[in-house]
């Protein structure tokens, strides 16, 4: 079977630690020093339920200045990590602008996402409560994982389950697309109904 190509966006305010995720996803690293992104890409191979899938993720800009991009990633994009700091009230609060805006630009109310509280590692600074967290990610049907990039705590687990709400995503689109190739009332791969058969059935004993 092919190998199927997935894009994954990382989205959220700046310094909420996007780019510490995506690298220790990629690549096992953990950055100490904050080097705000302005676009950066990234490819990994991972395999998902026995399904071997290549990312390729975008780390974006937390900054405003560069939000001009944004249209275009969200168009792109399949998946999306909503990531905030435990330890900022704004970075939370400012997610569900982008997370309307990702449903307008692709028309679609069910765009697979995961919402991301990272730093977990800072619990003495924490802003958003556990509870808070929660509640914002029942109500917009998505899952919640607190993250730390710094311990590498929970951050595979946050990327394999975006993975596979797109591979069902994907799996549900290509099945609406392709009609059944099995015969009868299901498939569409007879044009024609069954002549009838003249000869008489064979019974095995
Ligand atoms: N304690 C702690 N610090 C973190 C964690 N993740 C990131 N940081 C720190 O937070 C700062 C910002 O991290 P980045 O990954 O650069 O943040 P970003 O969201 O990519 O920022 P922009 O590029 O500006 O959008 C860096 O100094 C990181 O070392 C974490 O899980 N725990």
């Amino acid at each position: 079977m092919s190998q199927r190509e997935y894009h994954i966006v990382v989205l959220g305010s700046g310094g909420v630690g996007k780019s510490c995720l995506t690298a220790q996803f990629v690549q096992n690293v953990w950055i100490e020093s904050y080097d705000p992104t302005i676009e950066d890409s990234y490819r990994k191979a991972i395999d998902v339920d026995g399904r071997h899938v290549m990312l390729e993720i975008l780390d974006t800009a937390g900054t405003e200045q560069f939000t001009a991009m944004r249209e275009l990633y969200m168009k792109t994009g399949q998946g999306f990590l909503l990531v905030f700091s435990i330890t900022s009230q704004s970075s939370f609060y400012e997610l569900a602008e982008l997370r309307e805006q990702i449903r307008r630009i692709k028309e679609d109310d069910n765009v697979p996402m995961v919402l991301i509280g990272n730093k977990s590692d800072l619990e003495d600074d924490r802003a958003i409560p556990r509870p808070r967290a929660f509640a914002i990610s029942r109500e917009w049907n998505i899952p919640y994982f607190e993250t730390s990039a710094r311990r590498r705590a929970n951050v595979d687990e946050a990327f394999v389950d975006l993975c596979r709400q797109i591979i069902m995503k994907d799996q549900a689109n290509r099945r609406r697309v392709q009609p059944d190739p099995r015969p009868g009332p299901r498939g569409g791969g007879r044009k024609h109904p069954r002549k009838h058969r003249s000869r008489p059935k064979c019974t095995i004993l």
